[in-house]
């Protein structure tokens, strides 16, 4: 796997800002239990300077999909604010977001729509927006299939035909097709084998060479984000409890969850969280 960190851009080049973003979920009355409410997201700010790989770390259930999220425009903060590239943004204005910021997720087979070729996928962004003509949208959407290894009978096909691999690189050629600067990557290289998850991973790290993108890496997986980030953000129950550039977090991690999280990472047993922390 390359290791091709840029490099760091200069601090004043934000290309995206988080403003003390919250997100409260209500709680439905349970059985034994009033209705009450959940604070998934408490009051997050960040920055993610231009050309650098932020790494977002937690247990699951931290918030960080629910950040995620807000991000995009696909969940309306309860309170805060995003500005992307300086300019604050309208959650509500998905469209708008989409020729800025765009997701990866961990499941790609889940959010490629069957019925469509992964020609047709991989284009129907550009159409939507009202970009080109047919014949410079076919010519867009060759380009970037073949930037990201699709070979070109693939492009005809259906995702229900594609390996794993393949449909994440689909899903990753759909996220580059509007030009994006930034990438909000929600685990994903999850849901694939240890062989291909490398592959994805050199994937991104060439890409982002190539378009000079900016990355949000959310990942439970701290091998990943070890080799791959430049800062390390951990979220413990919503907040962010230590942010580091990736060999002081590595090295001389500060907060006690930091601590355990990587204490636990080093044990056989992955997945099963750190009860004593979940707890506090
Ligand atoms: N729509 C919702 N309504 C109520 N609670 C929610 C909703 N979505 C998420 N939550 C809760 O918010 C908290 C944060 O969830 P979130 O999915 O953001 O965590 P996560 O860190 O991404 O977890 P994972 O790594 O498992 O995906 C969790 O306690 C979750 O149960």
């Amino acid at each position: 796997m390359s290791n091709s960190h840029q490099a760091p851009a200069p601090l004043d080049d934000i290309a995206l800002e988080l403003c003390a973003l919250t997100k409260v979920y209500p709680l439905k009355r349970g059985l034994f239990q009033p209705p009450g409410q959940l604070k998934a997201v408490n009051d997050v700010s960040l920055r993610l300077y231009r050309g650098e790989t932020l790494g977002l770390v937690g247990e699951s259930g931290c918030g960080k999909s629910t950040l995620a999220k807000m991000l995009l425009g696909l969940l309306p903060p309860t309170s805060g604010n995003v500005l992307i590239n300086g300019q604050e943004v309208d959650p509500t204005e998905r469209k708008a977001h989409a020729r800025h910021i765009q997701p990866i997720f961990q499941d790609p087979y889940s959010s490629l729509n069957p019925r469509k070729t992964v020609a047709e996928i991989v284009g129907l962004p550009l159409k939507l927006h009202g970009i080109g003509n047919a014949a410079e949208r076919n010519r867009q959407v060759k380009d970037i299939l073949d930037l990201v290894g699709m070979p070109e009978r693939t492009h005809a096909q259906y995702p229900n035909q594609l390996s794993g691999g393949q449909r994440q690189r689909v899903a990753i050629a759909r996220a580059l097709i509007l030009r994006p600067d930034i990438l909000i990557c929600d685990e994903p290289t999850s849901a694939l084998d240890v062989s291909v998850q490398a592959q994805i991973l050199n994937l991104l790290l060439d890409l982002k060479a190539e378009f000079g993108l900016t990355y949000l890496f959310i990942s439970h997986d701290l091998g990943v984000v070890e080799h791959l980030v430049d800062r390390v953000a951990v979220m413990n129950q919503g907040s962010i409890v230590e942010l580091q550039s990736r060999e002081q977090l590595f090295s001389e991690p500060q907060h006690l969850y930091t601590r355990m999280l990587l204490a636990s990472a080093l044990t056989p047993d992955p997945g099963r969280g750190i009860p004593a922390l979940a707890a506090a």
